[in-house]
């Protein structure tokens, strides 16, 4: 089974993720600590040539350079390894990010359409880039540096307990005495003081998204004081709480550094050894050692500190990513059947974006091969919500929607996007020629067909004047404004020709060309079709067979235009107030 499958089966812990890397995060950290033992070798080679050239009595000059050469030698490897690891994590690295953005593929691949939002564009960005890079030292750096920050000191502690165990304790005194602070800086008082700075930071990041995004606005409708003064305001909030942050860390902190710090440690050792030294139970020489491991006991505790923060970033990176990897994906049948026509049927359809609040609350409705259906009612009714369904943005929570007599859940997906196709407000045009965005559902299409769909779509003219024409990348040579991008979606529907269409009606961008465009491509497609429009204009509601009133969620008047008009009902009192109709 291969990691994309894994995650289909639902194994989505890290571990997991990670086991078909094990190996190659084995080998980095066997490199690493080859290579950080090696480093140990010039230092034990000066000890050495220290204890040698101090004894009393001739100097034995082969032992010296016998010793000079194992340092070199050392030191040689230590580069080696060291290089090698770090050229392995950085490859191991590479291959982790991609399995990453693999997995997010697959599984965004898989989940409700519906499910991309336009917050949610942004927030996956986020994911699929920065998050899975921020995941870089958890690869590369940690294995290494972890397993070098206690083999390597432990190592050393042997070869000292070897000479003197008393000295290798004193030794140990700076390292125990920054280990013993750690708690302080886990007090309720301190764990509360960071939760406010994260919240402070957030604040002052808010705050500026909000002035920056917002600033047209603000400035159009004079509330830049006020925009500016919050963020004043974030700022001011955000100073009081880093100084009670800093003076409650700052104690503690400065004491381990001073703890771990060179001098303190020479000093240690220097009063510790002098002292054993007059007592005469350490011959001077072996002092050495002790000067120049004890230092390398305390580098990796600082060193780990450091990179504490790199790697709780790239845990929380991690959490965000396995987020977007727990999302339910759409189930896709494991037998799918073939629709027979085009008919689609809503039965009893029920559906809330989040559990106790229904959108939609009891839909029955039938949309015949051959008709348009408009659907009308006030903001919020529920219209987009309805039609989305039919594309499966969503699965009802209850009733199904069954089209050429098969439950929408039975019919695989690549089945279903050729049978419907859908011009919503919110176009997404892909970063690709035009031609190519037009012919997204049929790559193979002649030059022609794609030309005869955007003549249809009303939006051949201004292709041609466009730097490239057809061939002019979108996002890069140029950028369309909605009205165009809807045309353009509008065309890529048309070329797709499939036999069920969903649309909904621009309101944003409503120019006279975008709705003369939908209006005459209803009117040409037509045929077998089965037409499903969002309608916000009474000359599409009028060109409909059928309309569709909702009103909260549910159905509350159908029928034909012209019947409900002459009805009085529902659907006339809301087409009037909405200027639709002569009061
Ligand atoms: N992605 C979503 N997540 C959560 N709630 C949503 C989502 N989309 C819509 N809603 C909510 O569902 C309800 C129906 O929205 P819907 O967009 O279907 O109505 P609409 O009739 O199309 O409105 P409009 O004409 O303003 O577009 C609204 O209360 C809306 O806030």
């Amino acid at each position: 089974m291969n990691a994309i499958d894994a995650v289909g089966a639902g194994e989505r812990s890290l571990p997991r993720m990670l086991r078909p890397h094990v190996r190659s995060f084995a080998a980095v950290a066997i490199l690493q600590v080859v290579g950080a033992l090696a480093g140990l070798a010039p230092l034990l080679a000066v000890v050495e040539l220290g204890r040698t050239l101090l004894a009393p009595g001739p100097v034995d000059e082969a032992h010296l350079w016998w010793v000079v050469t194992a340092g070199a030698a050392g030191l040689l490897v230590r580069l080696l390894f060291t290089a090698a690891s770090s050229g392995l994590g950085h490859v191991l690295d590479g291959q982790v990010q991609l399995t990453f953005r693999r997995l997010l593929a697959a599984r965004l691949g898989r989940v409700p359409i519906g499910w991309f939002s336009r917050r949610r564009t942004g927030e996956l960005a986020k994911v699929v880039g920065e998050d899975v890079s921020a995941v870089h030292p958890l690869i590369a750096h940690a294995p290494g540096e972890l397993v070098s920050a206690f083999v390597v000191p432990l190592v050393s502690l042997i070869y000292l307990f070897t000479i003197d165990w008393r000295l290798t304790l004193i030794t140990l005194i700076p390292v125990v005495l920054a280990i013993a602070l750690v708690p302080l800086l886990m007090l309720p008082a301190r764990t509360r003081e960071q939760e406010e700075f994260d919240a402070a930071m957030g604040r002052i990041a808010s705050s500026v998204v909000e002035f920056v995004q917002g600033i047209s606005v603000v400035k159009a409708f004079g509330g830049s004081e006020r925009a500016h003064g919050k963020f004043l305001s974030a700022v001011d909030d955000f100073v009081r709480t880093f100084f009670r942050w800093v003076r409650g860390m700052s104690l503690v902190a400065a004491g381990m550094q001073l703890a771990l710090s060179p001098p303190f440690v020479l000093l240690v050792v220097l009063i510790g050894g002098t002292s054993l030294i007059r007592s005469g139970s350490l011959a001077p020489a072996d002092l050495l050692p002790f000067l120049l491991l004890g230092l390398g006991l305390t580098a990796p505790v600082a060193a780990l500190g450091h990179g504490f923060d790199d790697m709780q970033a790239a845990g929380r990176a991690v959490g965000r990513i396995r987020e977007v990897l727990d999302v339910e994906p759409l189930p896709e049948p494991a037998h799918p059947v073939a629709p027979q026509g085009h008919r689609v049927e809503l039965r009893d359809v029920r559906f809330g974006y989040e559990d106790g609040r229904e959108v939609l609350r009891g839909i029955d409705l039938v949309l015949e091969p051959g008709t348009c259906t408009a659907v009308v009612g006030p903001s919020g009714s529920g219209k987009s919500t309805l039609v989305q369904l039919l594309p499966r943005f969503f699965d009802p929570d209850h009733g199904s929607v069954v089209l050429g007599g098969v439950d929408l859940r039975e019919i695989g997906s690549r089945q279903l996007y050729r049978m419907v196709s859908f011009v919503f407000q919110d176009v997404r045009l892909l970063r690709a020629s035009v031609a190519d965005n037009i012919a997204l559902a049929v790559p193979h299409a002649e030059r022609d067909d794609v030309v005869r769909a955007a003549r249809l779509a009303h939006i051949h003219d201004r292709i041609l004047e466009l730097p490239h024409g057809y061939e002019t990348v979108i996002g890069e040579d140029v950028k369309l404004s909605g009205g165009e991008a809807q045309r353009l979606s509008l065309a890529r529907a048309l070329l797709a020709d499939t036999p069920v269409l969903v649309l909904d009606e621009a309101t944003a961008f409503a120019d006279p060309q975008t709705e003369q465009a939908i209006r005459q491509a209803l009117a040409t497609l037509g045929g077998d079709r089965t037409i499903m429009v969002i309608a916000h204009r009474l000359e599409t509601v009028a060109d409909a067979d059928t309309v569709v009133m909702l009103e909260n969620g549910s159905i509350v008047e159908r029928g034909r235009p012209a019947e409900l008009l002459a009805r009085e009902g529902r659907f006339a009192a809301f087409w009037r107030s909405q200027g639709g109709l002569p009061g």
